[in-house]
């Protein structure tokens, strides 16, 4: 589409990138135009199976957006934001607990994270379909049709293409992983945007700077188009938070609990936390912009038992098969149980929630 013929929308100018060395986590680089054909994919197979073992996360770039439409959806993300009054975003608000989605807005201060303090942040979560079974403020209606097309591009230009690779890394039929992740099938996988707020000093100080508490994601694959402002962080093997670094125009991917679950644990659900940016970043907010995506509703997370690697590298398990759930189940119970409480202790670091069938999961400050 020419420029000209999109609708006008403020620009939002993102806080220039640190010049701060911080200890980044050395994440490998995924040349996804390769993806295109059998040799290309047989290629990357082994590269992007490592990230997955190994780091949970890689980089994707050559996605086939340019930098001027990546720049465009950035600008999209702060419309739910800047461009919708509070009275809006209540109206628009999730009943996140009752429903187990997190349709509609996330509002501030809806999550504990630490000493009775709560989040600054919002989110704004779109159905991929973008217009079923969802209403949208008025500020984002002309931007319905560009919503439709970036969702359509994550998940048939990216997510896919993944999936084929991850399949492949476990010596699957490369279709294994797609056919369980139809655009049009029942399923909560979602575009969402997402802007964080600066805090107070003291609000900093009791939550040890932390902005989103260390989790795995819930679904299979999450794909975080990389901004400038330097927050994200993640466990890293030896135990060791490590920050990522910005590469413009470039995805993040991670593997999320689905895929975890689906692969016996060969694939890495990663923790990662938001923490307060370094200082020449302080004060500015942080604009994201996300397709977290999940398998249809009705699969059972239940361990590919067939795929050859798994037979020869062994399954561990979270759940005896029988007792596993469902995507719907498993989403259902962990969305209505973020943040919710304040979590049991285990020791400084970990404090667990009990979610479902007795399965504990963990967070992280
Ligand atoms: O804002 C970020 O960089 C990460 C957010 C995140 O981890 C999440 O929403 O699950
Ligand atoms: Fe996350």
């Amino acid at each position: 589409m020419p420029a000209v013929t999109l609708p006008a929308i403020p620009h939002y100018v993102p806080a220039p990138e640190t010049a701060e060395e911080l200890e980044w986590a050395d994440l490998p680089i995924v040349d996804i135009s390769k993806a295109a054909t059998p040799e290309g994919r047989a290629a990357l197979a082994p590269q992007v199976r490592d990230a997955m073992r190994t780091h949970g996360f890689f980089y994707i770039i050559n996605h086939g957006y340019t930098q001027a439409q990546t720049d465009r959806i950035f600008d999209i993300a702060d419309v739910p934001f800047s461009q919708v009054t509070d009275e809006e975003k209540k109206r628009f608000a999730g009943d996140i607990k009752q429903t187990g989605s997190y349709r509609g807005y996330k509002l501030r201060q809806y999550w504990h994270i630490n000493n009775g303090v709560r989040d600054q942040l919002e989110h704004y979560n779109l159905h991929r379909s973008i217009t079923e079974n969802q209403e949208h403020p008025q500020a984002l209606q002309p931007l319905l049709p560009e919503l439709r097309a970036f969702a359509e591009h994550n998940h048939y230009d990216v997510l896919h293409p993944v999936l084929r690779l991850l399949a492949l890394g476990l010596e699957l039929p490369e279709d294994t992983f797609v056919n369980i992740h139809g655009f049009k099938e029942k399923g909560e996988t979602y575009v969402r945007f997402m802007k964080y707020y600066p805090r107070t000093p003291e609000e900093e100080t009791l939550t040890n700077k932390v902005w989103l508490k260390g989790h795995t994601d819930f679904g299979t694959i999450t794909i975080l188009y990389s901004q400038p402002v330097s927050a994200l962080q993640i466990l890293s093997p030896d135990n060791k938070w490590r920050w990522v670094r910005h590469i413009p125009n470039a995805l993040v991917v991670n593997a999320g609990d689905g895929m975890e679950f689906l692969s016996g644990g060969f694939y890495r659900a990663t923790i990662h936390r938001v923490v307060q940016p370094p200082a020449d970043q302080a004060g500015h907010t942080r604009v994201g912009a996300f397709y977290f995506a999940m398998t249809d509703d009705d699969v059972k997370l239940v361990p590919l038992k067939e795929s050859p690697v798994l037979q020869r590298e062994g399954i561990t398990r979270r759940f005896a098969d029988e007792d596993a759930p469902t995507t719907e189940q498993w989403r259902k119970a962990r969305t209505s149980a973020y943040g919710q409480s304040e979590l049991k202790k285990k020791d400084d670091i970990v404090e667990e929630e009990v979610i479902l069938n007795g399965v504990v999961v963990k967070h992280y400050n």
